[in-house]
């Protein structure tokens, strides 16, 4: 199996602070990730290297076969290959665009812009991934209107319309009710199973968030890796305890899994 992102030794420094500090780390294709880790720990951080918009300050980051800073790599032919959801995307898509026109434009690799002539086929496509997301209903919705799960569901389309290697998911159910929850986690772990899907690495904060094909854990906290390997051997109570820095007990139940603090003695 090829690396789809190595890091090898990779800080993160502003203002004198690392906020990821010595980062080693490997995902081979068709792994599945999930980035766990306490608020300000440096997960955002991490996924903004990996999608190459974020140079690391040491260290080498190689995504999909480009290190990061080298003669050769050229970033610009290097994004279309990632697809990235999160509300950082959220906040550059115009408002009054459909759902659909959302979504298409990420074929041109345009955050709006609806003058262009689409292909049929992208429109396919694009109706295909919003079909695959629950949203066929919401089309001609302006996405300025939609509610914050159904925001997130047409940004992971979006992030699938480039025919992505590699997709990175930054906390897609927050916000999101418990309906909305398990109706996402369901929905990411469809896409998490299917082996022609990209390779996948999404960060949370919850335990509760981690779908089912899943296959993969890293855990941060202060930008330092506490644990990082399969799931099961790693999804630790220890390691989840010494990870957000209180007693925590977490079970596998069934094909999910969920955590809870120890009683204060
Ligand atoms: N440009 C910057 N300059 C200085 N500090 C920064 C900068 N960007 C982020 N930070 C700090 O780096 C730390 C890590 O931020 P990051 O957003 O990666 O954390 P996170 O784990 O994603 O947190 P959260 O779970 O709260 O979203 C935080 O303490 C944040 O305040």
């Amino acid at each position: 199996m090829s690396d789809v992102l190595e890091l090898q030794d990779v800080s993160v420094v502003r203002e004198g602070r690392a906020l990821v500090d010595q980062v080693s780390w490997s995902v081979k294709e068709g792994e599945r990730w999930i980035i766990l880790g306490p608020n300000g720990a440096g997960k955002t951080t991490l996924l903004n290297v990996a999608s190459s918009y974020l140079y690391p300050s040491k260290g080498t980051a190689t995504i999909l076969g480009e290190t990061l800073g080298t003669p050769g790599t050229d970033v610009f032919e290097l994004r279309p290959r990632i697809g990235m959801a999160g509300i950082a995307m959220a906040d550059k898509l115009p408002k009054r665009q459909t759902v659909l026109q959302t979504v298409l434009t990420a074929a041109y690799g345009m955050t709006a812009g609806w003058q262009e002539e689409y292909e049929d086929v992208d429109e396919q496509r694009a109706r295909a991934f919003l079909d695959r997301l629950g949203m066929s209903a919401y089309l001609d919705r302006r996405f300025g209107t939609l509610s914050e799960g159904e925001r997130k569901r047409t940004l992971i389309a979006r992030a699938l319309m480039t025919d992505p290697e590699l997709l990175l998911l930054d906390e897609p159910a927050a916000g999101l009710d418990l309906g909305g929850r398990e109706d996402l986690v369901r929905r990411l772990g469809r896409l998490a199973r299917d082996p022609i899907a990209p390779s996948m690495i999404m960060v949370t904060h919850h335990v509760e968030e981690i779908a089912p094909g899943f296959t993969h854990v890293l855990m941060i906290r202060q930008g330092k890796v506490l644990a990082a390997g399969p799931l099961e051997l790693e999804l630790t109570s220890r390691n989840l305890s010494l990870c957000f820095g209180l007693p925590l007990v977490v079970e596998r139940v069934g094909d999910r899994w969920t955590a809870q603090g120890l009683p204060m003695s």
